[in-house]
């Protein structure tokens, strides 16, 4: 192993048991862990034959799930298996100038998530976190965060990457474009156009010397430019006194849209949404936690002055996870340092079992 391979890191899933059996059945209960080396290695089995307590009958690699069992009764459900895959880094905030903290991120996120009751059947994996242990990891942490999030799509799974700053976005969408071109080419059907769903104050467009978390859209924007293939980047609540002319000026030239944080109502933040999934073939949604209010996610780097309302901000993500075209999502820039009470952590939690709960 290299100085740079980044390292791998497992959480241990606890949190209140009430009882053993599906009535009893929370985050902590049903979520089934495995090694990430099965998404890189393409161990993983097919998602659709891990369904929780069965996929233990039928012996598949992923660890027992602890006691209490696997939420609802019966097979697998319809609804697609999500794969948790942490990214633990503080690089690109530390490059970007913000306040570090966002390597903490994933754990305090499954944290929140581990008690959350669940009520329905659900196929869920954790595969660890990537750690990024340091400035010069970060790029091969990216990389290796890209072929996961690969392996995840490969097995017919929706990835769900808890970041990390907002420098986890060129992982995890190298990660979907890579292979859903890939599966095209297999079918032989025209590789898919993805667009970019981000939720976000800031547009991190930066130009820079090297990478940050202030420059994974534009990173992907000379990717796409490179390969002939369109750009498409919407971002909901950007805050146009958050951002510099510059920034307005390279989004302009890229055709980015956006709908500004003082424009957001529930009805025009959904209809952006829909427009944006409606020009797509495939969707990589991204929720940037300062987009909301510093009341409600005080807990990020750049904490919001104004902030989108969490009812616009979750009526957009089940929008997205509703239409079919979700191929992936992430949960980045929580900073658990400076969460007050874990609202952020708490908040971040609910969203991602609401589109979970919502993937069609
Ligand atoms: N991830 C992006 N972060 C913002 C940080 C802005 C700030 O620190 O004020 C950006 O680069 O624009
Ligand atoms: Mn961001
Ligand atoms: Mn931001």
């Amino acid at each position: 192993m290299t100085e740079t391979t980044p390292q791998t890191r497992t959480f241990e899933w606890t949190g209140r048991t009430d009882g053993p059996g599906p009535e009893h059945a929370r985050w902590h209960s049903t979520v089934q862990t495995a090694p990430l080396e099965q998404l890189l290695d393409g161990a993983a089995p097919a998602a659709g034959q891990v369904p929780g307590r069965d996929a233990n009958a039928q012996g598949t690699d992923a660890s027992p799930a602890p006691a209490g069992g696997t939420a609802g009764s019966g097979a697998a459900a319809e609804r697609p298996a999500v794969d948790l895959i942490g990214f633990s880094s503080d690089a690109g905030v530390a490059r970007n100038k913000g306040r570090v903290g966002a390597a903490e991120g994933p754990d305090a996120l499954r944290t929140g998530l581990a008690s959350l009751a669940i009520r329905e059947p659900r196929t869920l994996t954790d595969f660890g976190t990537i750690v990024v242990a340091d400035d010069a990891g970060l790029e091969p942490g990216q990389d290796r965060l890209s072929d996961a999030v690969a392996g995840s799509v490969r097995r017919g799974a929706v990835p769900c990457v808890l970041g990390g700053g907002h420098e986890t976005a060129w992982g995890t969408f190298r990660g979907l474009r890579a292979e859903l071109a890939a599966k095209a080419e297999q079918a032989g059907t025209r590789t898919p156009r993805l667009g970019i769903l981000n939720l976000d104050q800031h547009f991190d467009l930066r130009e820079e010397d090297r990478p940050t978390s202030g420059t994974p859209f534009r990173q992907i924007a000379e990717l796409l430019k490179a390969a002939g293939e369109d750009f498409v980047y919407g971002v909901v609540g950007l805050s146009e006194v958050n951002n510099t002319t510059a920034g307005f000026e390279t989004a302009e030239a890229l055709g980015v849209r956006v709908l500004l944080d003082v424009d957001c109502t529930v009805q025009a933040a959904v209809r952006f949404a829909r427009e944006l999934i409606d020009s797509v073939d495939a969707l990589y949604m991204t929720l940037d936690l300062d987009v909301l209010p510093a009341s409600v996610a005080p807990g990020v780097s750049a904490p919001a002055g104004y902030g989108v309302n969490l009812d616009i901000i979750r009526a957009v993500m089940l929008e997205a996870a509703r239409s079919g075209k979700l191929a992936g999502f992430d949960v980045v820039e929580l900073n658990p340092r400076f969460d007050t009470d874990s609202r952020t952590a708490r908040t971040a939690a609910r969203l991602i079992d609401d589109v979970v709960r919502a993937l069609a």
